[in-house]
């Protein structure tokens, strides 16, 4: 015992929103670090950053051009911390269409022998007036299809959806929208989180399943708080979801997941995010990512005070398998810095 006072410690500077703050900033995190030599400290995000730490790591879920002018200036100044993760890289996930690209970029070398996996459906339209001339409403995209806000910001407005029957239901659009194929997936989705190399799949219940005969009957669009009032009553909201078992459905092959997951991380340069995907009830065993985020809700999923003290471990003994602040990236931030080079797309 009397050996712990020489041991390094280490701190972690901490960007968050205050209702991340709340969830994720938990006494039994907090305190589990410590044990281990981490001190998690958070960024007063009124003051310059530079002025704040040192921190041998920055921990951060906020956007903005005035936070990245941060982040860089602060490794300008502490070229040996590392940020968990970076701006460009988190990009990608605000856009409905780049974010679900990548799953195509793994697509072909991870496909499971048993299973498969790709994303639904999608276009992105800018003007809706357009699809009305049926022509324009082309790649063999099939009603019902969800409308996504093409920008997944966070914002309330970024998860506000409409479920279309119909081109009438176009009407309601507030473009640049992504409409997507609706897929019957049994009212299950699966939660992936992925903490470094840590993987963690759980269930939870989902839209319900739409069945083909009430198609022709439905018109126009509903949006989410809405979805339950079209199916049978019987199937009505909480009583269909305490009837729906989850705990009967079955999870996906999970050698299938961790390979999705290990693509996804390598391919975004990212370690914080977790993905839903759901089940295609109609082939069974193919299975479709249909969103990415960032730093998700991590203190919903079981130990989520140990399995990050792991990865907050490692990262700063530099055990993670991908290096952080190598030289290239940091050149991308520092260059990003000067006039004219807006080459940084982690595309
Ligand atoms: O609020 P929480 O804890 O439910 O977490 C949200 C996530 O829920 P989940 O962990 O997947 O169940 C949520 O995931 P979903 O979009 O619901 O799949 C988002 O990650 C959300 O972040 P943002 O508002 O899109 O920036 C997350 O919200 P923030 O807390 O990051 O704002
Ligand atoms: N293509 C789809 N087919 C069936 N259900 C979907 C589809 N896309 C989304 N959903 C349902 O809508 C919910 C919200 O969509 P999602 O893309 O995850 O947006 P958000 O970023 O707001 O979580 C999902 O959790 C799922 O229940
Ligand atoms: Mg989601
Ligand atoms: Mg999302």
């Amino acid at each position: 015992m009397a050996e712990m006072t020489t041991t390094k410690r280490f701190s972690i500077g901490y960007g968050l929103l205050m209702k991340k703050q709340k969830s994720f900033i938990q006494d039994s995190l907090v305190n589990l670090a410590k044990e281990r030599g981490i001190d998690l400290i958070k960024i007063d995000t009124d003051k310059p950053l530079v002025d704040q730490g040192p921190f041998d790591c920055v921990l951060h879920k906020l956007y903005g051009e005035e936070w990245r002018k941060q982040l860089r200036e602060y490794l300008v100044y502490n070229p040996n911390a590392i940020v968990v993760d970076f701006p460009d890289a988190i990009e990608r996930l605000h856009n409905r269409i780049s974010m679900l690209d990548v799953v195509s970029e793994i697509e072909e070398v991870k496909s499971d022998e048993m299973a498969s996996f790709g994303i639904p459906k999608q276009i992105v339209i800018y003007e809706p007036e357009k699809l009305k001339e049926a022509k324009t409403w082309g790649e063999g995209l099939k009603f019902p299809v969800i409308a996504k806000p093409l920008v997944a910001d966070g914002s309330a407005k970024s998860h506000k959806m409409l479920l279309i029957f119909s081109s009438e239901g176009f009407d309601k659009l507030k473009p640049p929208t992504v409409l997507q194929e609706f897929v019957n997936h049994g009212g299950v989705i699966f939660k992936v989180y992925v903490v470094g190399k840590y993987v963690k799949c759980v269930k939870r219940k989902s839209l319900p399943d739409i069945a083909e005969e009430k198609l022709e009957s439905l018109h126009g669009s509903l949006s989410f708080s809405q979805v339950s009032n079209l199916t049978s009553h019987d199937r009505n909201d909480d009583k269909y979801y305490k009837r729906m078992d989850l705990e009967d459905a079955e999870m996906p092959p999970m050698s299938l997941i961790t390979n999705i997951a290990r693509g996804l991380r390598k391919a975004m340069k990212l370690h914080l995010f977790n993905f839903d995907v759901i089940r295609d009830t109609k082939v069974g065993n193919r299975y479709l990512v249909i969103d990415i985020n960032y730093f998700p809700g991590y203190a919903k999923m079981p130990g989520y005070e140990s399995v990050l003290t792991d990865f907050f471990w490692d990262v700063l003994n530099k055990k993670e398998a991908r290096s952080f602040n190598s030289d290239k990236e940091l050149m991308k931030l520092v260059d990003n810095n000067g006039a004219g080079s807006d080459n940084v797309s982690s595309a």
